[in-house]
């Protein structure tokens, strides 16, 4: 079920609909119409944030999902779907897959990623695993934990990978070239020339999320130009 899942996502555009609850679009419904929006410009697959948002995606949208549940605990700076209670709450709202911080920063209660997997495997074992990992060894130790995928999310945001402005494309071509399990490219992707670059780098598929799904952020974009053109002007 999930290797057919992931054939299908080959070569396609996963969008990553999510907002803070600080931000204008907070809001499962406000999701649910992005995701659906995304589904009919030709997605392969969503990613989304929390179980109230996956619940309400799955709804009003056919596509597999990748789910997380972004929460911050005190003892770690892990927040991307950190210890195995919101692994069980993202399966259970229906995601197929799940996403999870597979980085070598401490994870709450010190437990191991090792320790992690295991976990989710035998508490979930219907779900896919997507590790998101900062560098090209928190890759290499995620694949050998035998998780389905291997995602370039966290590059740049862990204070031990490279600080970029723009997609970590070296790091997915070094993953990609392993040929051990399929690599999304994620983070910081902003036009569709970059989201070729990564499937010329060998990624598996592409996910986009900020400049689809974050509209304060893309006007934020347009306007810069604006006050460099005032400002030169
Ligand atoms: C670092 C982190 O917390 N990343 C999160 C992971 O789910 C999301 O906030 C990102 O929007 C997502 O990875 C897509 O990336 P971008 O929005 O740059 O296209």
């Amino acid at each position: 079920m999930i290797q057919k899942l992931i054939d299908q996502m080959a070569g396609g555009l996963v969008v990553s609909c999510q907002a803070l609850d600080n931000e204008p679009l907070y809001g499962p419904e406000h999701m649910a119409v992005m995701a659906a929006a995304a589904a009919e410009g030709g997605a392969v697959a969503i990613r989304a944030n929390t179980p109230q948002d996956v619940r309400a995606i799955k709804r009003k949208c056919g596509l597999p999902l990748i789910g997380l549940y972004k929460k911050h605990y005190a003892d770690s700076d892990v927040y991307i779907t950190p210890t195995l209670s919101e692994v069980k709450e993202i399966a259970e709202a229906g995601a197929e897959f799940v996403a999870v911080d597979a980085t070598s920063l401490p994870r709450p209660g010190g437990q191991s990623l090792e320790d992690f997997i295991a976990g989710i495997r035998e508490a979930c074992p219907q779900v896919g695993i997507v590790a998101d990992v900062s560098t090209f060894e928190e890759g290499v130790a995620a694949m050998k934990l035998g998780v389905d995928l291997v995602s370039s999310t966290l590059s740049g945001y862990t204070p031990h990978s490279p600080q970029q402005a723009g997609p970590d494309i070296e790091l997915v071509r070094r993953l990609a070239e392993l040929r051990e399990t399929p690599v999304l490219a994620e983070g910081r992707i902003w036009t569709p020339e970059e989201c070729e670059a990564c499937l010329q780098a060998g990624a598996h598929s592409v996910v986009v999320g900020t400049a689809i799904t974050r509209p304060q952020l893309i006007t934020r974009r347009f306007v810069n130009v604006f006050q460099s053109f005032k400002a030169s002007n």
